[in-house]
């Protein structure tokens, strides 16, 4: 039970306390926020509403433990991730657990988000050891006009403060994936994680907690991001930030300082499928991509783009797959459960009802029951309709019949969209020409669009975010490049 256990001191009664200088407090504001479950649409959870002198003071803490941190060996950094690592995968039940109340994740799938999270944080150590482990050195006389006088010692360094905002659909994961290289390179951590979503992530501190991070080192400040958002993001204290979310992260990054900004925003991937594809597996990869955690995955396959020949055929397989999809609650572990809010299934509904209205072919019948939508494919679906641009973050999949794999290229470069696509085909070569020419950050040649394994590079392109992720992108996101030059009086060779 959420908790309980190891656990019974994050919470005050029925509202979970918040965490900041090592300690798990109540908010001074005695306000609280309520977390709805996805399934029973009844409040599960109840957290602080931190107040504006809360963050502020959070802030001068994580200044003060981030100079003491930073001093810390690299090794001994990397030790302790190693055991906050350990400690979160002996923990993945209550966790995962939460993650089912709260986000109506399926059970297995909420268990295997906090597992990978805590390989995530394992791989982070490994990598920053190396990675931080090496500078650069350089000699003048590579640019003309200079005698070999001038050696410079160029080395990674920290940022300061680094703030963490993940979204709702992997709130452990994406909040670790910021976590774990922030900490790894001597930097602080305050995290502002999802409303739901956030008592897994309050879980998931307490495990850095348990492990024996430094006080103050590392926060976690709850509230609606409606609410405390704002003031987190202009704080003058923060340093960098790092965001996964929707269009709220375009307007963080208006409002935010001169910072590095690290942006995950949302998707359209579409799935080009050309003649000579192979059938079957596009449709494997149709119904993962698409319909896992219903949809709710920035990667998620959001349009697929099929050429006119083989259309039916395709869409007859997806359509037998999409039958056998179990629907229901998380705990059963359905392949199909409730979206994350009720206005998140009224704005599905709104995109279903749109292109109901403009013609497109509906594979199976439309039905909701609460925040519970089943799976639709909507075939021969057309660019005047929304739901050919929009993504539903839902169990629903637009078709488009394309004459020639330059229009499905058109579509997909037309979006304001980049995260991610793919490409099914058996001719390589063309694979290749088409990836070349799709405006996203990734294109994924013969399998849906995916973010793992998490030390890729993972990046979108346009309106679909800033920077790159993957744990090696993110360690040197979350550092500086500072340099010492030595000046000698005369130059010096060395002769071998
Ligand atoms: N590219 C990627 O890697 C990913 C992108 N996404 C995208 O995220 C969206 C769904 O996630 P969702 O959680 O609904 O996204 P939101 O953008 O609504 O929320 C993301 C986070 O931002 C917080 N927030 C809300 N308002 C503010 C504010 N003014 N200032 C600072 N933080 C704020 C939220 O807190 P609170 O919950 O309290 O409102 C939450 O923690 C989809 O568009 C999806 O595509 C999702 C996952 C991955
Ligand atoms: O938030 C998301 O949707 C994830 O970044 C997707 O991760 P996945 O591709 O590993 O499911």
């Amino acid at each position: 039970m959420a908790g309980s256990g190891v656990f019974a001191e994050i919470t005050d009664g029925d509202v979970f306390k918040y965490y900041a200088d090592g300690e798990w407090k109540k908010s001074a504001s005695g306000k609280s926020v309520s977390i709805i479950n996805p399934t029973t649409r009844k409040v599960q959870y109840k957290v602080q509403a931190c107040t504006q002198e809360e963050v502020n003071k959070v802030m001068e803490i994580a200044k003060v433990a981030q100079k003491a941190w930073a001093k810390t060996p690299l090794w001994k950094r990397a030790e302790l991730l190693h055991k906050a690592a350990a400690i979160l995968k002996e923990h993945k039940a209550p966790i995962g657990d939460c993650l089912v109340k709260e986000i109506a994740k399926p059970a297995k799938d909420s268990v295997t988000e906090v597992v990978r999270s805590g390989d995530l944080v394992s791989y982070c150590a490994e990598e920053g050891v190396r990675l931080l482990g090496q500078g650069s050195f350089l000699v003048s006389d590579s640019f003309p006009g200079n005698e070999r006088t001038k050696y410079c010692l160029a080395s990674k360094i920290p940022l300061g403060i680094v703030l963490a905002i993940p979204p709702f659909n992997y709130p452990v994961n994406l909040a670790v994936s910021k976590i774990g290289p922030a900490l790894i390179a001597g930097n602080s951590l305050v995290l502002k994680p999802p409303t739901q979503g956030a008592v897994s992530c309050l879980h998931m501190v307490h495990c850095f907690h348990l492990a024996g991070f430094p006080k103050g080192l590392i926060s976690c400040i709850t509230g609606k991001g409606s609410e405390i958002g704002d003031f987190l993001t202009m704080h003058p204290g923060v340093n960098c930030i790092s965001f996964t979310g929707g269009d709220t992260g375009v307007a963080i990054s208006k409002k935010a300082g001169m910072i590095p900004l690290q942006m995950e925003l949302g998707g359209k991937d579409a799935c080009i499928v050309l003649e000579d594809a192979d059938l079957d597996l596009v449709a494997s990869n149709i119904i993962k991509g698409g319909f896992s955690y219903s949809g709710q995955r920035c990667t998620a396959v959001k349009v697929v783009l099929v050429m006119e020949s083989v259309a039916d055929a395709l869409v007859e397989k997806v359509k037998a797959k999409v039958a056998k999809l179990k629907v229901g609650p998380p705990e059963d572990n359905s392949d199909i459960t409730p979206v994350v809010s009720e206005s998140s299934a009224n704005f599905i509904e709104g995109l279903v009802n749109d292109a109901k209205q403009k013609g497109a072919t509906f594979c199976q019948e439309y039905k909701r029951d609460g925040n519970l939508i089943w799976p639709l494919l909507l075939d021969n679906v057309r660019p005047d309709m929304r739901i050919a641009w929009e993504e539903p973050f839902g169990p629903v999949l637009p078709v488009i019949r394309i004459g020639s794999v330059e229009e499905g290229i058109h579509h997909c470069n037309a979006s304001n969209f980049g995260l991610q696509g793919c490409v099914f085909t058996k001719d390589i070569n063309k694979a290749l020409l088409i990836s070349d020419a799709m405006e996203t950050g990734t294109v994924q040649i013969n399998s849906a669009p995916a973010r793992g394994p998490d030390h890729f590079p993972f990046q979108g392109l346009k309106d679909s975010g800033i920077g790159s992720q993957g744990i090696t992108n993110s360690i040197n996101m979350m550092t500086k490049v500072k340099s010492t030059v030595i000046n000698l009086p005369t130059p010096s060779y060395t002769m071998g």
